[in-house]
């Protein structure tokens, strides 16, 4: 049987703005090992606030949440940090690295802050995430000498520093112009193919959904198709 790696059961989320409205509305998916899922829908339908839940970043909802085996609904902020940080790499649309830092200090940084592994072992992890990308050549350039492309995948590399439970995106090829986005699309599936890596990235683009394991399609804050 395979491993569920992400359940979220009955998700109900609104917004007052200025009157109630549901955003998530009644919401349930689940997410095996190893599956490489995308999100869809036309813009409004719920897909970022969705995310904000299932990345523990938003509480503020109905319905409960599991990671692995752990509940995350109804956990503390410092538990939920420690989740997130353990278990969760983020790839946004924006790539969100510190530019007055070398790369290799970029994929570093998510792993010095879990105090598991000594910076010797980290620096050979982030090596290794860096190589597995193709771009381990660029590990001593300071992150504002790449390209838009480039910078992604380090961002990448930087997601998976802690070996996460799940990868999730939001739009993570949107910068991107066709080339570059086809590369990084490239690499989610050899991670979810060669290395088992599960992840679930919300996107517009239909060629890359298609290319997917399994669409989620929603309308109305509602999963009309999975
Ligand atoms: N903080 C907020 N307060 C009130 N309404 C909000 C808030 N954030 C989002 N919404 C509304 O919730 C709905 C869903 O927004 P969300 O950003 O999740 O959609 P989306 O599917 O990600 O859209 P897009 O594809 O355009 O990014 C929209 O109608 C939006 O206007």
């Amino acid at each position: 049987m395979s491993e569920v790696i992400l359940q979220a059961t009955h998700i109900k989320k609104y917004f007052h703005d200025p009157v109630t409205v549901p955003v998530l509305n009644d919401l349930s998916l689940s997410v095996n090992k190893g599956e490489f899922v995308s999100v869809v829908g036309k813009s409004g339908c719920g897909k970022s606030t969705l995310l904000y839940v299932l990345s523990t970043m938003d509480t503020d909802y109905e319905g409960e949440l599991w990671i692995e085996q752990e509940r995350v609904t109804g956990q503390k902020e410092k538990q939920l940090a420690r989740i997130r940080n353990e278990k969760i790499g983020f790839v946004f649309q924006f790539h969100y690295l510190l530019n007055e830092f070398s790369v290799l200090k970029n994929v570093m940084l998510p792993g010095l802050k879990l105090n598991k592994y000594s910076a010797e072992e980290i620096e050979h992890r982030a090596m290794e995430r860096l190589k597995m990308l193709y771009i381990d050549d660029l590990a001593l350039k300071g992150a504002n000498q790449l390209s838009g492309g480039q910078k992604q995948r380090v961002a990448i590399a930087r997601a998976l520093i802690n070996d996460p439970a799940i990868i999730m995106g939001d739009e993570p090829t949107g910068n991107l112009d066709k080339k570059n986005g086809q590369i990084v699309f490239d690499i989610f599936k050899e991670l979810a193919t060669h290395y088992h890596q599960t992840l679930l990235i919300v996107t517009h683009d239909p060629e890359f959904a298609e290319n997917t394991n399994r669409i989620i399609e929603m309308e109305d804050g509602r999963v009309i198709r999975h």
